[in-house]
């Protein structure tokens, strides 16, 4: 069943990164970020309570769409092409924060890590009981994956406003691509093209070292 019509779909949101893995296995920028947007998009109608981690997000986007918009646009046209320019140009702080703080490969590592958290944290709705608290799906993944990177006033923060979600039906039913059955079968289509993006991702990153950027 589709989502009402002219309503916020999350079906679309996450087939942008179906979109944005091409036939020879490169990510496409755009899409990934259009992905982004409309994740964030979603958490901002979830409540006030998390918009300290929107606005952390839509600053690592909005840095990637000037690159993606910039003069050098087609550098920054897939995740490969960016990571072989910058690398090429200098344009990478290796050890610690410099003269380029705010590089694409480091912007989008944030993010990246945030995507394993994401594809967690879906597995986890997925196949969970109905009676599950998605608080606690959320906790798990996020300790499974974010929290490993963030100081403690960060972890607590976000635990906290883990605390404000909904139950697991509930949180289905918010995701308004239907019944909690139809949003699992959603889930189960979209999962793969995440866990295919993220995986390319840390392949790339893991190969040129660079997981651990400032
Ligand atoms: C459904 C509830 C949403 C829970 C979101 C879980 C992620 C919690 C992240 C909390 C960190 C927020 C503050 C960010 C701190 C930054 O220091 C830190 C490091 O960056 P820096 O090195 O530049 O400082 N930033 C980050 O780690 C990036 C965080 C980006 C998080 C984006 C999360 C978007 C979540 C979208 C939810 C959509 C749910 C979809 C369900 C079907």
């Amino acid at each position: 069943m589709a989502a009402a019509a002219g309503a916020f779909s999350l079906r679309e949101v996450l087939s942008a990164f179906q979109a944005a893995v091409t036939e020879r296995r490169e990510v496409l920028l755009g899409p990934y970020l259009r992905g982004w947007r409309g994740l964030v998009r979603f958490l901002n109608s979830l409540g006030a309570i998390f918009s300290f981690i929107s606005k952390d997000a839509v600053a690592k986007i909005q840095i990637m769409e000037s690159y993606c918009g910039g003069e050098r646009q087609e550098e920054y046209r897939t995740l490969q092409s960016m990571v072989a320019y910058e690398l090429a140009s200098g344009l990478v702080d290796i050890q610690r924060r410099s003269e380029h703080p705010d590089s694409g490969c480091r912007t989008l590592l944030r993010l990246h890590r945030a995507l394993r958290w994401l594809q967690l944290f879906l597995e986890g709705l997925r196949t969970a009981q109905e009676d599950s608290k998605t608080s606690t799906i959320c906790t798990d993944s996020y300790n499974a994956s974010l929290a490993a990177y963030h100081p403690w006033v960060i972890r607590k923060a976000a635990t906290v406003a883990f605390c404000a979600l909904p139950s697991r039906n509930a949180f289905l039913e918010i995701m308004n691509v239907g019944t909690p059955e139809e949003a699992v079968v959603m889930l189960g289509d979209a999962l793969p093209h995440i866990s295919s993006v993220y995986g390319i991702t840390e392949e790339l990153y893991a190969q040129h070292k660079l997981l651990n950027l400032p």
